[in-house]
C-alpha cells in the first residue's frame, strides 16, 4: 500500500535491481514505480482516521506546536532492527510523519542515515522523534559512527540523542543492534514504547529506565 505523494524508499525491494540503480524515488516517480510493480494504490483520505482528523483540527498551528510536542510526547513511528544468524543486520522505519506539515515536507524516516541505517560492519538503527532535528544531525549514522569508534550501542545512542538535544533542541529515540548482538533502546522524549527479543527472553519498556523481561515460550 502506498500513500500517494509520499516519498517511497524502495531500497531492498527485490524488483529494484532489475529496474534501476537508484536507491530513492519520491512523488510522481515513486507512484509510477509502485504501480508498475503491482503495489495497491489507495486514495489518501482512506488513510485518515476519525481520531487523526480531530487531532488535526486541534493542532492547526504548525510552528507553535510541533517541536514542543516532540520534546514531550511519544509518537506513532514504528521502527525495527534485526540481526540474523549469519550476522546480517537490517532496519525498517515507518511513520505517519507529523501533523499539519507543509505540502512537500520530507521527514527523517525515509532518508538514509537519518531515520534509519544498516551496515553489517557496525549495526542497524531505527529512529523516531522530531524529524527536522533528526535530519539536521543525521541521527542514525551519527549513532553508528560512535559505535565504529568503539562506543557501546547504549553509549552511542545516549551520546547522539544528547547531542541532538544540545545542538538543535530536538528530542527523539532510537533502537540499535550491533552485528555481535548488543542492542539498545534509548530516548530523550518522555516515553518510548520498545521491545527486544533475545534468545528466549522478551525485554520491554515504555518509561525512562524501565526494563522489564518475560520468558518467551518458543
Ligand atoms: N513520529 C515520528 O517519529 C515522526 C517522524 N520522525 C517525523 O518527523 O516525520
Amino acid at each position: 500500500m502506498l500513500l500517494q505523494t509520499n516519498p517511497y524508499l524502495y531500497q531492498g525491494h527485490s524488483d529494484i535491481y532489475s529496474v534501476t540503480s537508484h536507491v530513492m524515488l519520491t512523488g510522481r516517480g515513486a507512484n509510477k514505480f509502485a504501480e508498475s510493480i503491482g503495489i495497491t494504490m489507495v486514495p489518501t483520505d482512506k488513510l485518515v482516521t476519525e481520531y487523526e482528523r480531530k487531532e488535526w483540527e486541534k493542532h492547526k498551528k504548525y510552528i507553535a506546536g510541533v517541536n514542543e510536542e516532540f520534546n514531550t510526547q511519544a509518537h506513532d513511528t514504528v521502527g525495527a532492527v534485526a540481526l540474523d544468524s549469519a550476522g546480517n543486520v537490517a532496519c525498517a522505519t515507518s511513520t505517519g510523519g507529523i501533523r499539519n506539515k507543509m505540502l512537500g515536507r520530507v521527514g527523517d524516516s525515509p532518508v538514509i542515515g537519518c531515520g534509519g541505517y544498516a551496515d553489517n560492519i557496525s549495526g542497524a538503527v531505527s529512529c523516531t522523534g522530531h524529524g527536522e532535528s533528526i535530519l539536521k544531525v543525521t541521527l542514525a549514522r551519527l549513532i553508528l559512527s560512535h559505535v565504529e569508534q568503539g562506543k557501546s550501542v547504549e553509549d552511542a545512542s545516549q551520546l547522539s540523542l544528547q547531542h541532538m538535544g544540545d545542538r538543535v533542541q530536538g528530542a527523539g529515540g532510537a533502537i540499535v543492534v550491533s552485528p555481535s548482538g548488543q542492542w539498545a533502546a534509548a530516548f530523550t522524549t518522555k516515553r518510548m514504547a520498545w521491545a527486544a527479543a533475545e534468545d528466549d527472553v522478551l525485554w520491554f519498556g515504555i518509561d525512562p529506565k524501565e526494563k522489564l523481561k518475560e520468558k518467551l515460550s518458543l
